[in-house]
């Protein structure tokens, strides 16, 4: 059907900034503002529900809420060390909440005095972390909600001239400060939009496409992911025919594509997942939760996700001085540990075209020179693992990516070769494959089975 304010182009983007987003794969997700300060207690009542949620949790109106302005002095803030945990992560871009729900600005936005120019020590958190992370070669994206407890504007929904005309005078102001953060800083990569399910936000998708049309304007190649994006008749993240919104699917939120659904290696796509089992601001509760994630299940999750063509935009959410948790700390050694000596099977991957999902791990390939590589995250009870050839190819050698060491393997038959996992291995265990195609004239493969 023909569309005003559908997609704005088809297919993938092939542009530098664009490669660069697909080939980092790793990203970090920072949640912090005032809602990290009570960490999900009011009054002495402690709410499960996400830390960031705390105002609806608690029944906290705006006024009350913004009484924690005062208290957001952020002694431990330190966005050099905030940089560098993110490189120690191994996270090649950082996504940090610009304006999260309640409304509040962590940069001093000329729109509003919600804002933390009117905390005690007054500083930019945007722009040195902007700062920070761009001098560690980190790209930056700002995440922004446009749904806001605070604006006195906000609507859930129109039903009423009334509700019109204000809902026009906040997406005029979300509109200006969209314009201002990219404008006060232009060496940001993107935007992460956030809080545009409500049906007011939906029957608005004009200014949604004028807000994609401006910020590309300000920053040429920026990237926006689909959550901005209502076409005419409301469809969100797709098109009303279909087709993405935005420049890359991010509607995996807490989950991941399943392993062995290859559709979704058809678009760019990214998955945001938290540590705790649901709180993206700080939470109390998680310091002593024994339900967060593993780090080895987060790591499994970024494996996943590049197997299937997406990046993974893994969550932290600093304490309200500006410090972190040790349970986020471990995740960091963990993660940016393996990724030191396996980054090779993550950075620049995507699918492994051909090789179907095997069970006990995934199949990653490099982009640029089609290496396959094989992570092992499961090692199964036989303490072997069958490698199911594509059509016509055969494995030259395999080397541990971790080391570098040649790992010797049994070809079973014309489309299986095995290899011998040794279960005191550090997992995921990553092989690099060094393929080829066989022609259909070739001697069969030596099918040695005594291995
Ligand atoms: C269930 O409804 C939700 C769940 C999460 C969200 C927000 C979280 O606060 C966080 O910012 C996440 C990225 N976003 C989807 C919004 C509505």
């Amino acid at each position: 059907m023909p569309l005003m304010y559908g997609a704005q182009s088809e297919g993938r983007r092939d542009d530098e900034t664009m490669r660069r987003f697909r080939h980092d794969r790793f990203g970090q997700f920072i949640h912090w503002g005032l809602y990290s300060i009570p960490a999900g207690s009011w009054n002495g009542v402690t709410y499960d529900y996400a830390a960031e949620f705390l105002p609806q949790s608690a029944g906290i109106g705006p006024a009350r809420w913004a009484g924690l302005v005062d208290d957001f002095a952020a002694p431990e803030f330190d966005p050099e060390a905030w940089a560098s945990l993110a490189a120690d992560l191994g996270a090649r871009y950082v996504t940090v909440t610009a304006k999260h729900h309640d409304g509040f600005c962590l940069w001093p936005s000329s729109l509003t005095d919600f804002t933390v120019a009117a905390t005690p020590r007054g500083r930019d958190v945007i722009g040195e972390l902007v700062h920070a992370y761009t001098a560690r070669g980190i790209a930056v994206h700002l995440y922004y909600s446009v749904l806001d407890w605070h604006h006195p504007d906000w609507r859930y929904a129109i039903s009423s001239s009334q509700d019109e005309e204000a809902f026009d005078r906040y997406l005029s102001y979300a509109g200006e400060q969209l314009r201002e953060l990219a404008t006060r800083y232009p060496n940001v990569r993107g935007f992460w939009f956030d809080g545009t399910w409500d049906e007011s936000v939906k029957a608005n998708g004009r200014w949604s496409w004028e807000i994609e049309c401006m910020l590309k304007r300000l920053i040429p190649g920026a990237i926006v992911n689909s959550r901005l994006r209502a076409d005419e008749h409301g469809a969100r993240h797709r098109d009303s025919n279909g087709a993405l919104m935005g420049d890359y699917f991010s509607g995996f939120e807490r989950r991941l594509p399943d392993p062995w659904d290859r559709t979704v290696t058809a678009e760019d796509w990214e998955a945001c997942v938290t540590i705790p089992q649901n709180s993206w601001g700080y939470h109390a509760g998680a310091e002593v939760a024994r339900t967060h994630k593993h780090p080895l299940e987060l790591l499994e999750q970024l494996v996943q996700a590049v197997s299937l063509g997406g990046n993974l935009l893994l969550n932290f959410g600093p304490r309200g001085d500006g410090s972190f948790a040790p349970f986020e700390k471990d995740v960091v050694h963990t993660l940016g540990a393996w990724l030191e000596t396996n980054g090779a099977c993550i950075y620049g991957c995507g699918p492994a075209d051909g090789w179907d999902y095997p069970g006990w791990g995934y199949y990653t390939a490099d982009a640029e020179t089609g290496a396959v590589y094989a992570v092992v995250t499961r090692i199964p009870v036989s303490g072997a693992i069958a490698l199911q050839l594509p059509e016509r190819t055969r494995v030259r050698n395999a080397t541990a990516v971790a080391t570098g060491r040649p790992v010797p393997f049994a070809v079973r038959d014309d489309r299986t070769v095995r290899f011998e996992v040794d279960r005191a291995s550090v997992i995921p265990l990553a092989f690099a494959l060094e393929v080829e195609q066989r022609d259909d004239t070739a001697e069969q493969p030596e099918v040695n089975p005594d291995l």
